[in-house]
């Protein structure tokens, strides 16, 4: 019998989406290597085949896995990078790479985030920074809570690339037990509306946080898949169907979901923490708190209706009340 060879694969970041995507990969056959930033966890990793920061209830398959902090040594002899840190945190990650270190390597942008510095999506920063062709580039994106990949709990994922082939192959990585798996070709689309979902998450939490119901809720997130419409329609046109799982499915989990980060770090702002006490309070990153700032900014130039955006910009960044802000908000929507 014909024995092929593991898939190589990098992972950088070693957070809560990181480790469920280690868990999917590792029902395939693949031999991965994951980058941690803290020497302790991956020390954790090595003895105890756990992550004790994030779902340290996923075992870690050492046969599969091998843990390291030297992300010149993780990018070393792979196939596959996999960027799975805080859109905020790319660039620290990725200090000391160059355009060799990319070449002729598939890039998988698991992020749903922009970065800061310079308001860009992560696949046009990696783009531009590292001179990797947008055939090299996928996006993981789809309604997923790492939480319940943990689980088991039966997941779908859409795997978008502008080359055909990619948006295949990154599928039949991920694609197991539990995790069903499409590809895609409307890679912006997608990450803009990944990245658009967490503002809005913010502000379904921020309005839980206020008191508001479950009517209120089903209004806010139909008004926000409009502005997303809007926002997208602007600044990418193309011919999508934003019903589909990659878009709307997205944006409803990030909005009711009680794992979501998003919505939890909206809920805490919406009951009168302040912004460095909500972030205190959680151990996990909230990327529409960044994100809303990039989009608010993009859209001087779009001069695109967005009243959902607006008023979490005004919350986040002009010390705008929460409830006045959305009793303004709610007077608008239809
Ligand atoms: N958690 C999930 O269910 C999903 C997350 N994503 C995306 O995956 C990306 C990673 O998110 P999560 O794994 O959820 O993060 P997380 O919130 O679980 O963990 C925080 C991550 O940020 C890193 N971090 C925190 N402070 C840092 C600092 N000062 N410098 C450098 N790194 C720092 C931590 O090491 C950890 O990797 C995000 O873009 C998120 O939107 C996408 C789909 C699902
Ligand atoms: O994008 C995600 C799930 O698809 C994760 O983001 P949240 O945790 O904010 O929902």
């Amino acid at each position: 019998m014909k024995l092929t060879q593991p898939t190589r694969i990098t992972m950088v970041g070693g957070g809560s989406w990181a480790t469920a995507l280690i868990k999917i990969l590792s029902e395939n056959n693949v031999a991965i290597k994951w980058w941690l930033r803290k020497e302790t966890d991956a020390a954790h990793i090595k003895q105890f085949n756990h992550n004790p920061s994030y779902l340290s209830d996923v075992q870690i398959n050492p046969k599969k896995v091998k843990v390291c902090t030297k992300i010149r040594d993780a990018v070393k002899d792979t196939d596959y990078i996999v960027l799975a840190v805080p859109a905020a945190f790319v660039a620290d990650a990725l200090t000391g790479l160059t355009p060799e270190h990319f070449a002729e390597k598939r890039i998988i942008s698991a992020i749903k985030g922009m970065i800061p510095a310079t308001n860009q999506l992560v696949t046009d920063w990696v783009s531009e920074q590292y001179n990797v062709s947008p055939s090299q580039i996928a996006v993981i994106a789809g309604p997923c809570h790492a939480e319940e990949v943990a689980l088991e709990k039966q997941s779908y994922l859409t795997i978008a690339s502008q080359d055909a082939a990619c948006a295949e192959a990154v599928s039949d990585l991920l694609r197991c037990r539990f995790v069903q798996t499409t590809p895609g070709d409307d890679i912006y689309g997608v990450e803009y509306c990944a990245v658009m979902k967490n503002i809005v998450a913010l502000a379904s939490g921020i309005t839980r946080g206020l008191g508001y119901g479950d009517n209120f809720q089903a209004v806010l997130v139909s008004n926000a898949m409009q502005e997303i419409r809007r926002f997208v329609d602007a600044i990418y046109p193309k011919h999508r169907d934003l019903s589909g799982s990659a878009y709307l499915g997205d944006l409803l989990v990030t909005a009711y979901s009680p794992f979501s980060r998003n919505r939890t770090f909206g809920t805490l702002i919406g009951r009168g923490y302040t912004i460095q006490s909500a972030q205190a309070e959680m151990n996990m990153i909230a990327e529409g708190y960044y994100a809303v700032k990039s989009i608010h900014a993009i859209n001087q130039r779009f001069n695109v209706d967005m009243p959902i955006t607006n008023a979490v910009y005004s919350i986040l960044y002009e010390r705008v009340a929460p409830s006045g802000a959305m009793n303004r908000l709610s007077a608008g929507l239809r």
